[in-house]
């Protein structure tokens, strides 16, 4: 679940791409870059780490332009490697093109060797790659950028929030079941793209809408301009995006992340009321979710684990050992609020089981009676080829197993996970357009030995038209 963003401003791009990728750093720890463009010069600078260890004044100084696009990494095709950093450049006679993408395609391998047997050389091992061949490769041959991206909604099967860089210009599109989040926002002097709103909150813009499924947006100079170049008869929008990636302050496709994770907590209580002293969340994501359940419930709110501040994300590091490891640094018990208590205990998701299994230990020890884990996602019970980095059935601690089974093995009183139908509801836009491969095993897109849901996508690329409402609604905050 990488982040994205782009920007055109006519006060110069790189600082406050900078600052939409600090917001967005949650969503990829392992890399991050930006590429800008001024002149007939592309900059790109990118290096492993988090943002703040990637960019200093100067390099930001030397980013020049007021075109430009980010990017923060969490490898789900292709390791942890610096060639596997992100934006990606490609250049042809007088064309400068750099990309950037958040999601998973799942049919890398076989276009892959297709455009090696052109002829094409790879320098990554990552799907993205094949996103800017496609393009580059239109491109060359004097096609319009819609065709370029008209051509990768034909042959890319899987999820791609992308933004690209074309010269100065900045474009962005959403696969058309809108897998990955994408929103657009105002700023002073242009506009920006991003993976989630807080990008947009960060630089004092205004939130316009999100990028539609399908849909490709171009911004320049003169405004932004949109075209629909496919639509599908349903959308796909990512389950775990509202369950965890996304920040709770985000809003998505119409939807504030933290009211669908309270109203969760909420239903929590309902599926399974009991009596308890503290309602206790697992920082940071389970925040939200125990504050619907104390609301509900009646039962105070006490925080029995306190974060290290300095502490990242663990469920997205790339090995099991970091994650234990970083568990062990992150959460620690505040012993006075846990002691001779019923707790209930609330987390978004039981994965791996490397956080609960090693929390419910140390809450036991710090004197608790009784821990009642509740979480708010269902069993995640298989893989994730579309942009989470969890491959394999036998990594879930849920897969193949029944609650108990898992109850016993993280140690807990008792463990109840939200049902799927009140995750929905708490969500709200449908089951029908929501991907839910890892609660289910039923996928949006066809994937080699697993089942597939229903989609029909139609191709319908136009004319470039100016997107009206967006661009009066932009004009007027000028
Ligand atoms: O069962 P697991 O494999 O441990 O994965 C699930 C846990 O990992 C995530 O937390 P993370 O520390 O990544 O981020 P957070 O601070 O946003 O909660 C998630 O919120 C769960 O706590
Ligand atoms: N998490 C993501 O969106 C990753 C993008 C791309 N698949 C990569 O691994 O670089
Ligand atoms: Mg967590």
């Amino acid at each position: 679940m990488c982040g994205i963003v782009g920007i055109v401003d006519a006060g110069g791009v790189s600082f406050p791409l900078y600052y939409a990728l600090y917001a967005l750093q949650h969503r990829g720890q392992e890399s991050a870059g930006i590429s800008t463009f001024e002149g007939t010069t592309l900059y790109t600078h990118k290096a492993q780490g988090l943002v703040a260890e990637v960019f200093n004044s100067q390099t930001l100084q030397d980013l020049r332009g007021n075109a430009g696009i980010g990017h923060v990494r969490y490898p789900t095709t292709g390791s942890k490697v610096p060639e596997n950093v992100q934006p990606f450049n490609f250049r042809y006679r007088g064309l400068d093109l750099s990309i950037a993408h958040n999601g998973n395609l799942v049919n890398t391998v076989e276009l892959r060797e297709e455009y090696e047997r052109r002829g094409q050389i790879f320098c990554t091992t990552t799907d993205t790659e094949i996103i800017g061949n496609i393009i580059a490769d239109a491109l060359r041959t004097s096609k319009s950028m819609e065709d370029a991206v008209l051509l990768c909604m034909r042959r890319l099967r899987g999820s791609y929030a992308t933004v690209a860089l074309l010269n100065n210009t900045v474009y962005a599109f959403r696969d058309p079941l809108g897998i990955k989040p994408l929103c657009i926002g105002k700023l002073d002097n242009g506009y920006i793209v991003a993976s989630e709103s807080v990008a947009i909150d960060a630089l004092d813009g205004t939130f316009v809408r999100d990028v539609r499924p399908g849909e490709l947006v171009r911004i320049d100079e003169s405004g932004l301009t949109s075209v629909q170049v496919a639509t599908a008869n349903r959308r796909a929008y990512c389950i775990f995006e509202y369950i965890y990636f996304a920040r709770a302050d985000s809003v998505m496709d119409g939807t504030l992340v933290y009211d669908v994770r309270r109203r969760i907590g909420q239903k929590l209580y309902d599926a399974r009321p009991i009596e308890a002293d503290a309602v206790c969340p697992v920082p940071d994501s389970g925040i939200a979710y125990a504050a619907g359940y104390a609301k509900q419930s009646g039962i105070p709110f006490l925080e029995g684990l306190m974060k290290n501040r300095y502490m990242g994300r663990t469920f997205i590091m790339p090995t099991q050992q970091q994650r234990e490891r970083a568990v062990r640094i992150k959460l620690n018990t505040v012993r006075g609020n846990l002691k001779d208590k019923r707790v209930v205990l609330i987390d978004d998701s039981i994965v791996r089981g490397t956080t609960s299994r090693r929390i419910v230990n140390m809450i036991r020890d710090a004197g608790a009676e009784e821990i009642h884990l509740r979480v708010g996602s269902p069993p995640i019970i298989a893989p994730c080829y579309l942009g989470v980095d969890m491959p394999t059935r036998t990594e879930l601690i849920a897969s193949g197993k029944e609650v108990e089974a898992v109850r016993r093995s993280v140690g807990a009183t008792s463990l109840t996970y939200i049902p799927l139908e009140d995750l929905v509801e708490a969500i709200g836009c449908g089951e029908r357009n929501l991907c839910t491969g890892c609660l289910t095993g039923c996928y949006p897109v066809e994937i080699n030995g697993e089942k597939s849901c229903h989609c029909v996508v139609d191709y319908v690329a136009g004319t470039h038209q100016s997107d009206l409402s967006t661009f009066r609604a932009g004009k007027e905050e000028t």
